[in-house]
């Protein structure tokens, strides 16, 4: 991604918070009363529409730009994210800034990444003062493993490309945790287990990767405009102590998985695999002919690879 980073001058001495708006400024005309927003917080939902009619701005449905309201999940976010003096913390899509604003002025060195170059003038304001990075471009195509040791992901991630996102933050060897709003259904899956009703591949390679912890559930009104979904707030803890999953077996696990549903012998039946050394190496293992693939755990399908030829 273009490093087309910049980094909002620091403060100079300010008689009111950055980002806030001076009552009366563009948006209002004479005959309009003007509204002053001095005390509101800058995530309030009067200071949020305020920026964005400022600045011209409707929220993009594409970009999965539903903004943040609610100053409580705000605080948990930061808080369960391990935001502190120092921590260099990474957080996708900043937006119109309030996520971004309350993990800075916990003292955490942010990289921030947004592809939306519209926000340009909105977090110069919103972000005056504070030490942030702010890389503009897709998140897609960052170089994750880049980051120094001990990163920690806190974001409103948008929402389409979730999995994406998660599969780079896990590769990366200097992430340590994720902390993320993500859909409700996905938080579900991500911390399920095998033989759960969501148990699939995005759980079994978070648990190859490390622990999820559901930290707590958020409801549409806490954003604005409001989605179409429950959301939650996740952490995920990666292991670096462990060694990485090699390729080969993530790319089975990925087979074995495919059709939750379907045998575990179907499913590596349709990837090629022939059926009599499949049968040899489920009765190696002790594993039932007909066991359901979203049944196995990730130490017998490790056993089930190693027997198959897939990895060592
Ligand atoms: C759910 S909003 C979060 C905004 C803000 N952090 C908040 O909590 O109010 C998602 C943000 O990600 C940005 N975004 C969407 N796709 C992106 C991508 N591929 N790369 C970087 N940022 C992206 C959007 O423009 C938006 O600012």
């Amino acid at each position: 991604m273009s490093r087309n980073a910049s980094r909002p001058r620091r403060a100079t001495p300010r008689r009111t918070d950055p980002g806030r708006p001076q009552p009366g400024r563009a948006g209002t005309t004479s005959q309009e009363p003007e509204r002053d927003l001095s005390a509101a917080p800058l995530y309030s939902p009067a200071r949020v529409r305020d920026l964005l009619d400022r600045h011209g701005l409707k929220p993009t449905k594409s970009l999965g730009q539903n903004f943040l309201i609610d100053g409580n999940i705000l605080r948990a976010i930061a808080e369960a994210g391990g935001a502190a003096p120092g921590v260099p913390v990474l957080e996708i899509g900043p937006g119109l800034g309030v996520l971004t604003r309350e993990i800075a002025s916990r003292g955490a060195q942010v990289t921030t990444l947004e592809k939306d170059e519209r926000l340009r003038p909105v977090l110069a304001e919103t972000l005056d003062g504070l030490d942030v990075q702010v890389v503009w471009g897709d998140a897609l195509d960052f170089e994750y493993a880049t980051l120094p040791q001990g990163t920690r992901v806190i974001a409103n991630l948008p929402y389409y490309i979730t999995g994406l996102l998660l599969s780079r933050f896990m590769r990366a060897p200097g992430i340590v945790s994720a902390t993320v709003l993500v859909q409700k259904e996905v938080g579900q899956r991500l911390a399920a287990r095998p033989g759960e009703e969501n148990y699939g591949f995005l759980s079994a390679i978070a648990a190859l990767y490390g622990s999820v912890q559901h930290v707590r559930d958020v409801p549409k009104g806490a954003f604005l405009p409001a989605p179409d979904v429950t959301s939650a707030v996740i952490r995920l803890d990666f292991d670096r102590s462990r060694a990485a999953p090699e390729p080969e077996f993530l790319a089975f696990v990925e087979s074995a998985l495919h059709h939750r549903r379907k045998t575990l012998r179907n499913n590596l039946r349709l990837t090629g695999m022939d059926g009599d050394a499949i049968d040899a190496a489920l009765s190696a293992v002790n594993l039932r002919p007909d066991v359901r693939a979203e049944d196995v755990s990730l130490g017998d399908l490790r056993d089930m690879a190693v027997k198959l030829g897939v990895i060592r």
